[in-house]
């Protein structure tokens, strides 16, 4: 306001009077007010720029925290897309706490206070800026729910194209070998075209409201001159008051006038807002266990369980059985029947929908999977390996191992040979997904990662797919050796493999799992006439054994 009172005091006291000394002392004054108006927009900026940081770290930790501790159904459920719209998302409601717009709201209550300083100095045109407030407000707030409404179509456009690019990222390789790409990118291209179609009409929209309200603008200050004008003449107010009058007016409408052209950043950043407490709120697995309990046997017992996913039959229905502790255990079944499934249940990473699980004496339901995973360990079926030196990984899973008991985990899944050849050996660096290996290499690092971590029970999803002949045989004498003292438990669909274990559990894929010997099931399930476990080859088995009690201690 200090302008329009400036420019007040010079007509009334400086310019009618002739007082060059009031000028000087006005300009004095007037240069203090500015210097301390700096000195606060300065710190108004910043407390803002802070709040937005101090937010956006706070926020994206949570939401890291959040998407780690969710349960794995809930994961599996949401695409990879989704959460890094998410991560975005978090930029998006820091640029609405300390942008502009940010700004323009801290300076709505200055129109007050401009209202009450034109009433004092020029009331006759008050009515006149009272309207406009109120015109622009209407506008501001039509412009907002029409911004609402066409937001939903928009946002639903830009989740899909997320999705295809993630897709399309993440199967690049696939694409090319399968000579897709061409119709993939056609695909995409015609998503990205709707999209960009959709956000070129709001944009459009948007820029309407913001030129429409800067016309508005000029019209209320030409209504201000023209009322003033008349107030003039009537003698009601001075000229003086007129011009200040008129700068004023512009202090006043200014905020409502931005508030009304930038709805879509403040409607981007609501969106954000909501879809981020939405995931924050949602359940996540149990907290972390503050009580060290001691090591389980790696005794398994599934009670009356059953699991449902949300569309389908059951996989499983009223299972009970019990598994361990120790001995080598083959889940089989045909595809589709639910042996995945039951691994999930036993590692903890999917929750019954009926029954209990146990493992020894705890009920597996008190612990987040990250309690479990020093107990239950897993080699999943597709192995996925961060980029970096190979060391680093696989130190990564037990960052208290060293050199020593990390050699032994590879030389145990059969790693430490190809390693050694490397040029840079167990410094060698990765790229994404571990390019540079082949599959057969990836899965026996993955292996030496569940052997440094020596859980007492290790689940293995069809640990062989991938490995040659010799390498099968030396994961089979080492798994019969862990064996001695761990719960080793393999799904599979090889002969060789199930013949290795102690114990068979077919999932039938009606629900239910029989249990019995190798020389009871495996004839029925391979159509065998006679029962003919191929043994493991006692001699690698007999030397693995020192090597798996170090890698144990
Ligand atoms: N996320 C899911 N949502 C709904 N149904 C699912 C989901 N995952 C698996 N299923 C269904 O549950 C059943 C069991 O799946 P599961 O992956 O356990 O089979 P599997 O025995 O491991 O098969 P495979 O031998 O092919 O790996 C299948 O009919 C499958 O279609």
């Amino acid at each position: 306001m200090l302008p329009s009172i400036f420019l007040l005091q010079v007509y009334n006291r400086v310019i009618s009077h002739g007082g060059t000394a009031t000028l000087i002392a006005m300009v004095a004054g007037v240069l203090c007010f500015l210097l301390l108006e700096w000195w606060l927009r300065r710190k108004r900026t910043r407390a803002l720029r802070e709040a937005g940081a101090m937010i956006d770290r706070d926020v994206s930790q949570a939401l890291m925290h959040s998407m780690l501790r969710h349960p794995l159904q809930t994961l599996e459920q949401r695409p990879s897309s989704q959460w890094l719209q998410l991560f975005r998302d978090v930029s998006a409601m820091r640029t609405g706490i300390s942008g502009g717009l940010a700004n323009s709201i801290l300076d709505l209550p200055m129109a007050v206070l401009a209202l009450i300083v034109v009433g004092i100095i020029a009331w006759p045109v008050l009515p006149v800026i009272i309207v406009a407030i109120i015109i622009l407000g209407v506008l501001a707030w039509w412009w907002a729910d029409e911004v609402r409404s066409g937001r939903v179509e928009e946002v639903a456009q830009a989740r899909q194209l997320d999705r295809s690019t993630a897709e399309i990222c993440n199967a690049r390789g696939t694409l090319k070998v399968l000579g897709y790409d061409h119709a993939a990118r056609q695909a995409w291209q015609a998503g990205y075209d709707r999209w960009l179609a959709e956000s070129f009409g709001k944009n459009g929209e948007m820029e309407n409201a913001r030129e429409a309200s800067h016309m508005l603008l000029t019209l209320f200050s030409i209504a201000v001159i023209t009322v003033g004008a008349i107030a003039i003449n009537a003698q009601w107010m001075s000229i003086g008051s007129l011009m200040a009058v008129n700068l004023l007016s512009n202090k006043a409408l200014g905020p409502i006038a931005q508030l009304a052209g930038n709805w879509r950043s403040m409607a981007r950043a609501n969106e954000a807002t909501e879809r981020l407490q939405a995931v924050l709120q949602e359940p996540l697995e149990a907290p972390a266990q503050t009580v060290e309990l001691p090591r389980p046997s790696g005794r398994l017992r599934l009670d009356q369980v059953s699991f449902q996913y949300a569309s389908g039959p059951a996989a499983l229905e009223q299972v009970s059985l019990e598994i361990g502790p120790g001995g080598m255990h083959a889940i089989l079944g045909h595809n589709g029947a639910g042996k995945s499934t039951l691994t999930k249940l036993l590692a903890g990473l999917y929750q019954p929908t009926q029954g209990r699980i146990f493992i020894d004496e705890y009920d597996m339901a008190q612990f987040p999977r990250s309690d479990l995973s020093d107990w239950i360990g897993c080699l999943a079926q597709q192995v996925y390996w961060f980029s970096g030196p190979i060391v680093d990984s696989l130190r990564m899973v037990n960052p208290e191992a060293d050199d020593s008991k990390i050699i032994t985990a590879c030389q145990l899944s059969g790693a430490h040979g190809f390693i050694s050849r490397l040029p840079n050996g167990y410094q060698t660096t990765l790229g994404e997904g571990g390019a540079g290996l082949s599959a057969g290499e990836l899965r026996k690092l993955a292996l030496a990662q569940l052997f440094l971590r020596n859980p007492s029970v290790l689940i293995l999803d069809e640990p062989s797919n991938d490995l040659d002949f010799d390498s099968e045989t030396a994961l089979l004498s080492t798994l019969r050796q862990i064996a001695l003292k761990h719960t080793v438990i393999v799904v599979t669909h090889s002969l060789r493999v199930a013949s290795a274990a102690h114990h068979i559990y077919h999932v039938c894929g009606d629900g239910s799992v029989r249990h019995g010997s190798p020389r009871q099931l495996l004839p029925q399930l391979f159509g065998l006439r006679e029962s003919a476990p191929a043994p493991v080859h006692a001699d690698s088995a007999v030397q693995a054994a020192p090597q798996v009690q170090e890698a144990a201690s």
